[in-house]
């Protein structure tokens, strides 16, 4: 159940999680933006550290230089404070926790109200991602065909260049799945143990969608989603 603060505010707190490609940045912002959750994505979070230098960031960096996942330690360092300044506003997390040591730590901060978990083809999440493009700075994404940026290969709000990850193209794609399959697996285990996972299975964000929205809508009154809303933009 989410916890009562008072008769205003409800605090709900939900995680996404899918393979690379399967949508979680796009559908987090349309939670953020229907239903006021704060979307929280670690890719972000450890961005931001970086591009100011803090000792996580600096850290988090020589991994990602190489290619490798940040360790868990590292990164319960960095969220697991930052969650628990959010004593007032609802959010969602996208991008943590990513394995079994994340979600116990997680777990130990906080009691999730939902897990969301995105189950979509490799064929599609491979077509998906020799399309996307990324705004390095601050990780806005962008998709040739399903959401182009207004001037092609520029970035709506700096107009700086976009990019795509080498990490998107198709060989490396097999090897991230095969990695998160593994690692996700025991995670997705202890949440559907839980009762709080829910997956959703199509090759289209567009068909997914209306499921999400009508189970957060039974689960998010119309007034605290409305303030919640109101207190993030
Ligand atoms: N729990 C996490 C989250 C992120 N990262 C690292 C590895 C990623 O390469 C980088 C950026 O994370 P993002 O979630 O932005 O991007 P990804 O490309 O990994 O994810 P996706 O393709 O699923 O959007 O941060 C990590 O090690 N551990
Ligand atoms: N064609 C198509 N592209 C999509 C759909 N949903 C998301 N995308 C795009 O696919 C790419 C991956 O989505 P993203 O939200 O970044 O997934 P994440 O890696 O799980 O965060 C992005 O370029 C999105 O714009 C869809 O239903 N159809």
């Amino acid at each position: 159940m989410a916890q009562k603060l008072d008769d205003t505010k409800l605090l709900f707190r939900a995680v996404i999680m899918g393979p690379p490609g399967s949508g979680k940045g796009t559908i987090s912002e349309r939670i953020a933006r229907g239903f006021g959750l704060q979307h929280l994505s670690s890719g972000d979070f450890l961005r931001e550290n970086i591009a100011s230098n803090t000792e996580a960031g600096v850290l988090a960096k020589t991994y990602i230089e190489k290619g490798l996942l940040v360790p868990d330690h590292v990164m319960t360092r960095l969220l697991l404070p930052r969650l628990e300044e959010m004593t007032c506003h609802s959010w969602l997390l996208d991008g943590f926790p990513r394995t079994l040591a994340q979600a116990e730590a997680l777990n130990s901060s906080c009691e999730l109200d939902l897990v969301i978990s995105l189950n979509i083809p490799l064929e599609t999440l491979k077509e998906r991602l020799s399309h996307r493009w990324i705004h390095q700075a601050s990780g806005r994404v962008y998709n040739m065909c399903f959401n182009p940026p207004r001037v092609q290969g520029v970035d709506d709000i700096t107009g700086e260049p976009l990019i795509q990850q080498d990490d998107d193209k198709p060989e490396a794609l097999v090897a991230r799945l095969r990695h998160y399959k593994d690692v996700a697996k025991p995670v997705i285990d202890v949440y559907k143990a839980k009762g709080i996972l829910h997956t959703f299975s199509d090759t289209d964000t567009d068909r997914i969608w209306p499921y999400i929205s009508s189970l957060l809508s039974a689960k998010i009154p119309t007034d605290i989603a409305d303030a919640q809303r109101a207190s993030t933009h």
